[in-house]
Formats: structure tokens, sequence, C-alpha cells
């Protein structure tokens, strides 16, 4: 039986994983929340199917899978917080079906990718991680050879949006030209030129670095094909997902001399833990830099992450708002004073919020505000009523036929 009634806030258990940052839990901790369980690594599949069902939150970052195992085991699970950009980890339809709202923070490691980016796309210029790597072996490889300054060379980028459009911004201070190519219009930014076609920006661009969600669409986006469309010498970065590239094309071109050099922070399979092996087929490539996801990992990005999600999830728990949630209609929401508020998440079909106001008509209970949002499939109501009145409809909301999930808040 799912929750129906909000619980004391001391006694709402958050579940928060991957090493979410403390000023998440600060956050919880001022409004009230003290239940929470922190782990530094992801959790396995099983491992969240033998304790989700304690959990009325969740915080995950890139690493945790929450799949429809998952949340059909999650009876008490209130609503997902991602504190990260993406949310391809997280089954969110499984989420919707079971009235799950998901959130995550769109924008707030955005510049730490873009920087990173920058340092990578210098480094692999000027040919610092084969001279690196031959230091290392005791070899001193002082040569001007095949390495450039950036001014004058022209970035290509692949999905012109947070990241993109920032690491756009900081490229042309270096005096670089852009391009960029992109399914949606966009404005361009600077001087930056939008490119029709993908095959155009990577046949213009001495750069290219990716910027796009996982999506069906950009699945192997790069493979043998589109790295051979790219000119010779010229680099590949990628900090976006790692299904994008197709790394044995990339590790082949690399050994062919095509492409010169690559920066890869994401990959198709990442270790689950610090302490798996990581297995990749650019592994002793010398110029080549690998990092382990760590975009996104800096202070600042992780501190206002933690802050940005806890806050929606508070926000939902304490009042029932959802905007900017991933996946469920946004409803945005004052708080209420002097009555109980009600949420009736349900299947949109014809007659539902018809037999919903039937059971307060057939009460006699007033309902003193009332919002309302929907998509095609889901729906959802939010009604303020007199207190004391809330658990007798209740109890009737939840025959509602198409009613997904129904719930008091205080
Ligand atoms: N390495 C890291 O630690 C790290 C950190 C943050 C984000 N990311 C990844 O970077 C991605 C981009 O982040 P963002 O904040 O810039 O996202 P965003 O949504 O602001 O921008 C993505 C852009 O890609 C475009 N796009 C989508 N499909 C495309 C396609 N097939 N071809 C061309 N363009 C396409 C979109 O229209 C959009 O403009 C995220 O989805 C996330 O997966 C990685
Ligand atoms: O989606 C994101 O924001 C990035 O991939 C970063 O994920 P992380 O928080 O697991 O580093």
């Amino acid at each position: 039986m799912s929750q129906e009634y909000s619980l004391a806030k001391e006694k709402i258990k958050i579940l928060l994983l991957e090493g979410v940052h403390e000023s998440a839990v600060e956050c919880f901790y001022q409004q009230g929340y003290t239940e929470i369980v922190q782990h530094s690594s992801a959790m396995s599949e099983e491992e969240l199917i033998a304790c989700v069902h304690e959990y009325h939150f969740i915080g995950i970052r890139s690493r945790t899978q929450l799949t429809e195992q998952v949340f059909a085991h999650a009876k008490k699970l209130i609503a997902v917080g991602c504190f990260c950009i993406g949310t391809n980890q997280v089954d969110t339809v499984a989420a919707r079906t079971y009235g799950v709202p998901v959130f995550n923070a769109p924008f707030s490691n955005t510049r730490s990718v873009a920087e990173l980016v920058l340092a990578e796309m210098i480094m692999l210029l000027r040919k610092v991680p084969e001279k690196n790597m031959a230091c290392h072996r005791g070899e001193w490889l002082k040569t001007a050879q095949g390495a450039h300054e950036a001014r004058g060379k022209t970035l290509g980028i692949v999905g012109y949006g947070h990241i993109g459009t920032q690491l756009g911004i900081l490229a042309e201070l270096l005096g670089m030209q852009v391009v960029f190519y992109d399914i949606e219009t966009k404005l361009s930014l600077g001087n930056a030129r939008s490119m029709k076609t993908l095959d155009s920006l990577l046949a213009h661009s001495d750069v290219v670095s990716l910027h796009v969600p996982e999506t069906p669409q950009t699945q192997l986006m790069i493979g043998p094909e589109q790295l051979a469309q790219m000119k010779p010498g010229s680099l590949l970065i990628n900090a976006s997902r790692g299904t994008v590239v197709d790394l044995d094309a990339l590790a082949a071109s690399l050994k062919a001399g095509h492409v010169a050099g690559a920066a890869i922070d994401v990959f198709p399979v990442e270790p689950k833990s610090n302490t798996d092996e990581f297995i990749s087929p650019l592994r002793g490539i010398d110029q080549v830099i690998l990092t382990p996801h760590v975009g996104g990992s800096t202070q600042e990005a992780q501190e206002n992450i933690g802050v940005e999600v806890a806050q929606k999830l508070i926000k939902y728990s304490d009042n029932g708002s959802t905007l900017s949630a991933v996946n469920f209609p946004e409803v945005a929401l004052p708080t209420q004073h002097d009555s109980s508020r009600l949420l009736h998440i349900h299947l949109n079909k014809p007659g539902v919020l018809n037999q919903i106001n039937q059971v307060f008509a057939a009460l006699n209970v007033n309902i003193t505000s009332q919002y309302l949002q929907t998509d095609s499939e889901l729906g959802y109501v939010v009604m303020d009523v007199e207190h004391g009145k809330a658990k007798a409809v209740l109890n009737e909301l939840k025959n509602v036929p198409g009613t997904i999930r129904c719930r008091v808040l205080h």
C-alpha cells in the first residue's frame, strides 16, 4: 500500500546514493527532514530491490539504474531526485506509472563540463597527453611537431545546449572559430555559425566536441563513417554520454593516425564503484585523455546541485509542487493555509475529473482551491479542503477508476 497520509517530516526516510553533496543533507535537515541514509557509491538493482520499500525519497547521480523492477518494489516512494543533469539512468516512464515524479538539476554542473572540455582541447592541441606519457616512461619528447595553438582553429560543437553554448563562448575568447550542429533551431551566441548537417560540421572542424543527450538518435552517432569524415589530424572530445561514440571505431581511427587525439569522459559501460576495474579499448593509447566521468564533478557544481534538487524534493513533499519534474505534469503551488491538501494522480481518461468532482459533491465538501495539469496520459490534480474533511474524501477518491495514487498532505 503506498503512503496515503504525509508523515511527520522526521519519519520520512530519504536514501542518498553516490556521494550526493552534504549541501543536500543540510537542506533536508533545515526543513525538518532528519531520517537520511547516505552511501558513497551506487547500489545494484538487487540491492535496491531489497531495501527500496523503506524509503520515501531516493537521491542518485548518473550511476544508479532505477528500473521498472525497482519501482515495482518501492511501495512508499514519493519522488526521485537525480542530483545531476542526465535522467537516462531512470525508467522515467515506469516512475510515472507508479505516480512518482523525477526531478533533476538541468544546468548546475554545465560550467564545470565546459571548463574541463576547454582545458582538454588545449592539452590535445599541444599533444600533452603523449608527451606526458613519454615523460612518465623516462622519455623526452621535446618537439613542436603536430602541436598547435587554439587561436584560429575551428571548434565544432554537436548539441548546442547549456554546455555547448558556454563552451562556444569560452572558445571564442581564445580566438577560435565556432560552428555548431543541433537538431533544434538555436540562437547563435557570439560569432558561432550553425551548420546544416553533422557531416558538414565534421568536415570543417579541427576539434569536435559532443554535447548531446542520450537518445535513440544519438546512439553511436559517431561511428566509423563519421570518424572518416573528420579532418585528418583533428581531435574528438566526448563528455556527453558513453553511448554516443563507437569506441572501437575511435581506437582504430587513432591507431591509424586519422583522428590525432581524443578526450573521453563517458563510456558505454562504466565501473559501478571506484574499486571496480575500468575496461575500454582506449586504454593504453597515449594520445587519449581518459577521465572517469568527472565532467560535472567539481565542489561548486555538486554543492549547487545538492541544494537545487533537495529543494525540489522538499517542495514536492511539503506542498505537492512538481515544477520542473522531467516526467510529470508540472504544477506550481502556493503553500496552503488553514486547509488540507489532497494530491490525486490519475490516468488522463475522459470522465475521471468528473468523478473526482462528484466525490466532493456527494460528501458536500467544498474545494477551496484546485490546481490541475495534464499531459496526454497523466493527470495531476491538487485540491485544498477544510481541515477534518480530507480523510473521508481520500477514502472515496482512492476508488475513482483511473486513480494511480492519492495522498493527503498535512
Ligand atoms: N560528463 C559529465 O559529467 C556530464 C555533466 C553534465 C552533462 N553531461 C551530459 O551532457 C549532455 C548535454 O548537456 P546539456 O546541459 O548541454 O544539455 P542540453 O539539453 O542543454 O543540450 C543538449 C542539446 O543537444 C541537442 N540535441 C539533442 N539531440 C541531438 C541530435 N541528435 N543531434 C544534435 N543535437 C541534438 C538538443 O537540441 C540540445 O540543444 C547531457 O545530456 C548529459 O548527458 C555530462
Ligand atoms: O548527467 C550528469 O549531470 C552528468 O553525467 C554527471 O553525472 P554525475 O553526477 O554522476 O557525475
